[in-house]
């Protein structure tokens, strides 16, 4: 049977993702992103699901610094889902907000809901953990006083009390999940592919004018279309960077070979990190 890990533990978003995208496989949680990512590489695992942009927040840089400078694994399919925040209590909660001194959760999920907990927690001391189900798994263990952001799920798993629902600052909230493997004949999701994305990884030769602008009409010219460009730190000093490239169209024997030797050819390096089907999906 096919392994499946995700970041847990039980209650995240990314296993509600992975509930959606997969039935019956074998499933294991990890406690941290880079456990996931290793435990693929090493093969414990044939696939690895794992948080890898939010609409609001932006990249999940652990995810992406963690491929690109520790374990070159390739994303062979991303999952989308919509989030919806909730804010978790004890079940004894007293509904008196001001007694909630600490909320917990995934440093993403806060940035989603700060207008909230400014407008109705101001006092309370945000702590990050490594998943919303984390943190909706602590507040199950302690007498009160503290509360969660988390899912619906996380709720249930961990017989905890929705306080109130959607606390999420803007609608429209999705999350992209990475699915990882090396091979790729082990996945197999059974859902409709929304469309094909290429994702690179570029690095730009150092003090040369026009570089980026040079980058981007190499893609220009050949009518291909970018969903996304960033640039991250390379870690190798201040004002050293890469880029993420993501193309809206899946690899093919023309424009991708051209586009890298004429990339090559300003003296950048590309490394593709996947081409890959995207599916949409309700948690
Ligand atoms: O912490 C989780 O539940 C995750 O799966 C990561 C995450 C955090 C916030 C929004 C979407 C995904």
């Amino acid at each position: 049977m096919v392994k499946i890990g995700y970041l847990g533990p039980r209650g995240t978003f990314t296993k509600l993702a992975v509930d959606t995208a997969f039935n019956g496989e074998n499933k294991q949680s990890f406690g941290a992103i880079p456990e996931c990512i290793d435990a693929v590489n090493d093969r414990q695992i044939d696939i690895g699901v794992v948080p890898l942009e939010n609409a609001i927040e932006g990249t999940v840089q652990l995810t992406v610094d963690y491929l690109v400078h520790q374990v070159r694994l390739p994303i062979v399919a991303e999952i989308v889902v919509p989030i919806e925040q909730h804010l978790l209590v004890t079940s004894g909660f007293n509904g008196d907000l001001s007694s909630v001194g600490h909320v917990y959760s995934h440093s993403h999920a806060i940035a989603q809901c700060h207008q909230f907990l400014h407008a109705h927690m101001p006092d309370a001391e945000l702590h990050f953990t490594s998943s919303t189900g984390k943190a909706a798994e602590m507040v199950s263990h302690s007498d009160g006083g503290i509360a969660a952001i988390g899912n619906k799920l996380a709720a249930s798993e961990y017989g905890l009390t929705i306080y109130q629902e959607n606390i999420h600052d803007y609608t429209n909230n999705h999350t992209r999940f990475a699915v990882l493997a090396s091979d790729q004949e082990k996945v197999f999701i059974d859902h409709e592919v929304q469309t094909e994305k290429t994702s690179l990884l570029i690095t730009l030769p150092s003090d040369y004018a026009g570089a980026l602008y040079q980058v981007l009409a190499a893609f220009a010219w050949r009518n291909m279309n970018l969903s996304k460009i960033e640039s991250r730190p390379m870690k190798t000093g201040l004002g050293n960077y890469f880029f993420i490239v993501d193309v809206n169209e899946s690899y093919d024997d023309v424009l991708f070979p051209g586009v890298i030797a004429e990339l090559e050819a300003l003296g950048c390096n590309v490394t593709i990190l996947g081409t890959y089907p995207v599916y949409h999906m309700d948690i």
